[in-house]
């Protein structure tokens, strides 16, 4: 059984959600003084023990900055606290009073007039402890660190003046700013930036994941975040949450669990699943290696790849395992006709990953494979041909699993009608596959998967190190193969997709840490697939 803490670390909430289940715990009698203290007292302890390097970040910290310091008696360290009108300034409040004890040197702003109960309560106790308080940004003295208390999941309408522009002074600071609950400014669901935003350097996320935290929009101004479970009982998380789609962050613990190990002892390799990549065309050969070379990676038990004739011996010098198919060509150099082996035909495999360098000259073989009753990936040019087609209306007839794997521009041609994948990522790609009935795998420096059921798997951390030409291709060979195994094994689609993603992002943080976001070529990145597990 799953223990608490890894069960929070999946959970993935929206601003409502959060108040309905603080609501809860309310209301079984936990005083609302009582978490204050206690989550405060997280974040102030948290704060004493953040090394200072690893919170460093070149655009907004100077070389030479003089960091918090581990031990604030010898050193001075000086802390402005910036607190908001709500409870996100309360907690600020009590970092304020607890850090002016561990003997940090403490001042505040509190530019409103009218605040919470709770918060002016607090603000009035530190006003007696000799904090000095300002209410204007000019007045502010210098510090090492600020802490951002300005709004946490209460904000719900866009910043205005004095408080959007003291918002952009601060943020022009050389100091790094540690944000409580997240950068005040960002939409809790979207991540959208409510007119301006502060630029976190940390983010102490309370309780339970926010969406805004997998929302790309809301990255540059997260910094590293990190989760303060507070102890939320599982209980109210499961009566908020109920039956309602699931937003699910994908974890180490989750992914190892549902990939295809161990293999059972005795087992052959038409058992370990049989994938067949359709891919390639004169003009794009590499992208086929790619995609083969990621398909390797995932242990599928067999694979066979289909290109055009003309690219055979170049795919069976990289791929000498791989069962390469030499189809007749069109004029271009694309794949004209599957000519697959005597016996063989779409339905003889477990899974068919359709599209990386096709050219929209296959078009034929994309409306071919679309009508197998095999599992079916698309990426690439398959996509484009789906569009072309279109897609809602195509994929409503198609029986069998399909999972489409588009970056955000293959997204909009896709789904042009969905509303933009810019504004919420999250929300578009439910909607995508809710209405088409695949499984979408939207591509992003935070990639977000959805089933046709609504639920949403979001890759919580990735680098970007992937953004790079091919490395698309590497996640269609590795997600191909670990299908075709999934298929053999009754392991859910969605589960094995959202696996895949994460195995893929994995392997591009590790090959980023050895050898420099720069280092991260995509032939590069299927070399580090094996080595991300072990
Ligand atoms: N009560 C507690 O002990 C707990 C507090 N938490 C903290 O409480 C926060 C939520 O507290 P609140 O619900 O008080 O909300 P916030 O503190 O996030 O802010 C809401 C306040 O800002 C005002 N406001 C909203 N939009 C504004 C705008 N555009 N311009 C000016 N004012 C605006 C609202 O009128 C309200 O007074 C969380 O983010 C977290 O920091 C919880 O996380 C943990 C438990
Ligand atoms: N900024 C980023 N951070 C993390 N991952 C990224 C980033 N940009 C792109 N990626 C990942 O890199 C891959 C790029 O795929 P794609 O856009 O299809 O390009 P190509 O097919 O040329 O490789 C996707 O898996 C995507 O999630
Ligand atoms: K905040």
């Amino acid at each position: 059984m799953q223990n608490r803490q890894e069960k929070i670390s999946q959970v993935v909430v929206t601003a409502g959600q959060m108040r309905d289940i603080e609501k809860r715990i309310f209301a079984a009698g936990m005083p609302v003084v009582a978490l204050m203290e206690k989550v405060a007292g997280l974040i102030a302890r948290r704060i004493q023990e953040i090394p200072p390097t690893s919170v460093k970040k070149a655009y907004s910290v100077p070389l030479n900055t003089p960091f918090l310091r581990e031990s604030p008696q010898a050193g001075g360290s000086r802390v402005g606290i910036l607190v908001g009108p709500g409870h996100n300034g309360g907690d600020a409040l009590v970092v304020a009073r607890e850090l002016h004890f561990r003997g940090y040197e403490i001042w505040i702003y509190s530019p409103f007039s009218k605040l919470k109960e709770l918060t002016s309560q607090h603000l009035q106790y530190a006003q007696s402890l000799g904090i000095p308080i300002y209410q204007t940004i000019e007045q502010l003295p210098d510090s090492d660190l600020l802490i951002d208390g300005l709004f946490g999941f209460g904000l719900e309408r866009n910043l205005t003046d004095p408080i959007a522009s003291a918002i952009n002074q601060l943020n022009e600071l050389s100091v790094p700013i540690y944000s409580i609950d997240l950068p005040s400014g960002l939409h809790t669901d979207t991540g959208e930036v409510l007119g301006t935003a502060i630029r976190a350097t940390y983010t102490f996320c309370l309780g339970l994941w926010k969406l805004a935290f997998f929302q790309d929009q809301a990255l540059e101004y997260l910094g590293k975040a990190e989760l303060i479970d507070f102890d939320i009982p599982l209980a109210d998380v499961e009566a908020v949450l109920k039956d309602a789609p699931r937003i699910k962050r994908i974890t180490r613990a989750t992914a190892l669990a549902t990939l295809p190990l161990p293999r059972p002892p005795v087992t052959h390799k038409y058992k370990e699943g049989h994938l067949l990549l359709i891919c390639g065309s004169r003009r794009y050969a590499g992208g086929a290696i790619l995609t083969g070379l990621g398909a390797r990676a995932s242990g599928v038990g067999m694979l066979s790849i289909a290109v055009p004739e003309s690219l055979k011996s170049l795919l069976v010098s990289h791929l000498p395992e791989a069962l390469i198919v030499g189809c007749p060509e069109t004029e271009t150099g694309a794949i004209a006709q599957l000519q697959l082996p005597e016996n063989t035909d779409l339905s003889s495999f477990n899974a068919i990953a359709c599209g990386p360098g096709l050219t929209r000259d296959a078009t034929p073989i994309v409306q071919e494979v679309i009508k197998s009753d095999c599992p079916l990936i698309l990426d690439a040019d398959g996509l484009n041909i789906l569009a072309q087609m279109g897609a809602i209306a195509t994929l409503k007839k198609r029986q069998p699993v399909t999972v489409l794997t588009p970056h955000t521009g293959e997204f909009q041609r896709l789904f042009p009608d969905v509303p933009d994948a810019k504004h919420d990522r999250v929300q578009a790609v439910r909607e995508a596959a809710t209405q088409s009935g695949a499984v979408v795998l939207l591509k992003g420096a935070r990639t977000a998967i959805a089933n046709p059921q609504g639920a949403v798997w979001i890759v919580p951390e990735s680098t970007p190190a992937l953004a790079r030409g091919g490395s698309g291709d590497v996640l269609t060979g590795l997600l191909g193969g670990l299908l075709a195994q999934a298929a053999t094994k009754q392991i859910p689609v969605e589960d094995i997709v959202a696996t895949a993603a994460w195995w893929h992002s994995q392997a591009g943080i590790l090959a980023a840490q050895e050898r420099t976001e720069l280092g991260v070529d995509a032939f590069t990145l299927t070399q580090y697939l094996i080595k991300a597990l072990t």
